[in-house]
C-alpha cells in the first residue's frame, strides 16, 4: 500500500450534508465517558486453569501447601552425611527414585542413592552429584551418569560435601499460608504454573462477557452466498465479533439482519436473555432505511427495548454512534455506524474498552505512543480523525490508503491509527502525531 501525497478527509460520505441547525455533537472522551459509565466488571466465575489464561484474578490466592513440599535432591547423585565426606567409601542402603515414599535411613558410612527431586531421607544432610562419585563402579573415576542400580554396593565420593548441599528445604520457595498472587493479577503461563503447582486445579476469574454482534443490512450477504446485484458481503459481523474475541469476550455473530425494524426488534430480545452487550452495525445514519435507528425508537411498536441515544460525534469516521441500555437489566447497547473501517473503529474506541473493564482490566485502552509522520495530513476542522497507519520500529508511522471509511483493503494493511487533533486541518509531513497501535 502507498501513502499517497496528502492524507486526509475530503471523503463526501463524513462530510455533514447542510443540517438545517447545528444538532448537539460530542466529543470522543464524552461518548467514551458515557459509554463507560455502564460498564464494571463482571462477576467471579470458576474455571479450570488453562481456561483462565489470559484472565484476571478476583480474588488473592493463598497457598495452602509448602514449596517444595519437602526437602528434595536437586541433583541425580548419593545422599549422605557431610561429615563423612571425603575422599570415602560409603555403603549404599537404596536407592530413591523421584517420588518414593518409603526412605532408607542413611547412617554414618552410608549412602543412599537419590534421584533429582526425590525425599532427601532421614539421616542425610546433603547430595553428592553422582559426577562427584565413581557412581559405584569401583573404579575410584569420576562417573558421568547413573548406572543401573547394584545392591550392596560401595560408591566412592571423590571430594567433600558441604551439609546442605544440592537439598532444595521445603518452602524455599512457598510458605503455606502465604498470598502468592493478588486479586486482579493478570493469569499467563507462569502463573497458571504456580496455580497448579500448589494444587489450585480452578480459580475464580471474571466471568468473559457475552455480546451478541449484530450486523443490519438488507444490502448483506453471508460469505459464500452469491452477491447478487447491490448486494455486498457481510464483513462487519465478523470483524466485529473477532475483536470481540480478541478483547477476551465471548461473541455470538448474528449476520445480516435485514432492514425490518420489527425483525431487529425480535433479534435483541432473543439475545438480550444472555447478553451482557450488544453491538450492532449499520443503520444508524439519516436515510429512509435506517433500521437500528428505527427500532430503538419507541414510536415503531412492540414492547419498548429501553433509551438508545443516537448522536453524532466529533470524529471520523465514526460520526454517528447510538449508545443505550435495553431490558429489565439494562444491558448496554452500542450501535455502530455500517462503513467497515468506521464500525472497526468505534469498536477500538469505545467498545473494546468497555469490554477490558467487564473483564476487570486496569489498562482498558490501547497503548498510544508519539511519532513522526511521513507524509502530509489533512484533516477536517473540528473533528478528530483516526487515519490507519504502520507504526515503524525508527519511530514513524506511514498512513495506509485515505481516510474513506470504506477501504477495506488498506485497513488490513494498517496496525495503527494516526490520531489527528480536533481543531487540526493540516500537518506537513515530519510532524509529531499520536499513535494508537492497534496489535495484540
Ligand atoms: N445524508 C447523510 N448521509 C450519511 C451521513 C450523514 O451525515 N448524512 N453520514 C455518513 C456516515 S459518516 C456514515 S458512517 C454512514 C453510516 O450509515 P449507517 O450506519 O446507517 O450504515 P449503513 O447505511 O447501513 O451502511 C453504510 C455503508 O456500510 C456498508 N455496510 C453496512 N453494514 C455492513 C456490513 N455488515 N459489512 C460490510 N459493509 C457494510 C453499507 O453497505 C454502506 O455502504 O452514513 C453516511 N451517510
Ligand atoms: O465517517 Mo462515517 O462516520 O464514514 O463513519
Amino acid at each position: 500500500m502507498t501513502a499517497g501525497p496528502a492524507h486526509g478527509s475530503n471523503d463526501p460520505c463524513c462530510e455533514d450534508a447542510g443540517a438545517p441547525a447545528a444538532p448537539r455533537t460530542w466529543t470522543v472522551d464524552e461518548h467514551l465517558a458515557d459509554v463507560l459509565a455502564a460498564a464494571a466488571p463482571l462477576p467471579a466465575v470458576e474455571v479450570d486453569l488453562l481456561d483462565a489464561l489470559g484472565r484476571r484474578l478476583t480474588a488473592d490466592v493463598t497457598a495452602a501447601v509448602d514449596l517444595p513440599p519437602f526437602d528434595n535432591s536437586s541433583m541425580d547423585g548419593y545422599a549422605l552425611r557431610a561429615a563423612d565426606t571425603a575422599p570415602v567409601a560409603l555403603a549404599v542402603v537404596g536407592d530413591i527414585a523421584a517420588g518414593a515414599a518409603e526412605l532408607p535411613e542413611v547412617g554414618p558410612g552410608r549412602a543412599a542413592r537419590i534421584m533429582t527431586g526425590a525425599p532427601v531421607p532421614p539421616g542425610a544432610d546433603a547430595v553428592a552429584p553422582v559426577e562427584w562419585t565413581d557412581g559405584g563402579s569401583g573404579t575410584g573415576e569420576a562417573a558421568d551418569a547413573m548406572t543401573a542400580a547394584v545392591a550392596g554396593e560401595t560408591v566412592q565420593v571423590l571430594r567433600p560435601v558441604a551439609a546442605g548441599a544440592h537439598i532444595r528445604r521445603r518452602g524455599s520457595d512457598i510458605t503455606a499460608g502465604t498470598t502468592v498472587l493478588t486479586a486482579g493479577t493478570l493469569l499467563g503461563p507462569a502463573q497458571l504454573g504456580l496455580l497448579a503447582a500448589i494444587g489450585r486445579a480452578t480459580v475464580a476469574v471474571h466471568r468473559r462477557p457475552r455480546v451478541a454482534v449484530l450486523s443490519t443490512g438488507s444490502e448483506l450477504v453471508q460469505p459464500g452466498e452469491p452477491i447478487g446485484p447491490g448486494r455486498i458481503s457481510d464483513s462487519n459481523s465478523f470483524a466485529l465479533a473477532a475483536a470481540a474475541r480478541a478483547a477476551g469476550a465471548e461473541a455470538v455473530r448474528i449476520g445480516g439482519v435485514p432492514d425490518d425494524p420489527a425483525v431487529l426488534r425480535r433479534v435483541l430480545q432473543e439475545q438480550l436473555a444472555h447478553a451482557d452487550l450488544i453491538v450492532t452495525s449499520g443503520g444508524v445514519s439519516v436515510g429512509a432505511y435506517d433500521v437500528v435507528k428505527e427500532a430503538l425508537q419507541p414510536l415503531h411498536g412492540g414492547e419498548d427495548l429501553g433509551g438508545v441515544d443516537f448522536r453524532r460525534l466529533r470524529m471520523q469516521p465514526g460520526k454517528p454512534q447510538g449508545f443505550g441500555r435495553l431490558g429489565k437489566d439494562g444491558v448496554p447497547l452500542l450501535a455502530l455506524p455500517g462503513n467497515p473501517v468506521s464500525a472497526y473503529i468505534s469498536f477500538e474506541l469505545f467498545v473494546r474498552p468497555l469490554i477490558r473493564t467487564m473483564l476487570g482490566a486496569p489498562d482498558v485502552h490501547r497503548p498510544v505512543v508519539s511519532a513522526v509522520c511521513t507524509a502530509d495530513l489533512s484533516s477536517p476542522a473540528g473533528r478528530r480523525q483516526f487515519l490507519r497507519g504502520r507504526y515503524g520500529t525508527d519511530g514513524t508511522v506511514t498512513p495506509v490508503g485515505g481516510a474513506s471509511s470504506h477501504l477495506v483493503g488498506a485497513l488490513a494493511h494498517a496496525d495503527c491509527l494516526i490520531a489527528v487533533p480536533d481543531d487540526t486541518t493540516a500537518l506537513p509531513a515530519g510532524s509529531r502525531v499520536d499513535v494508537v497501535l492497534l496489535t495484540d
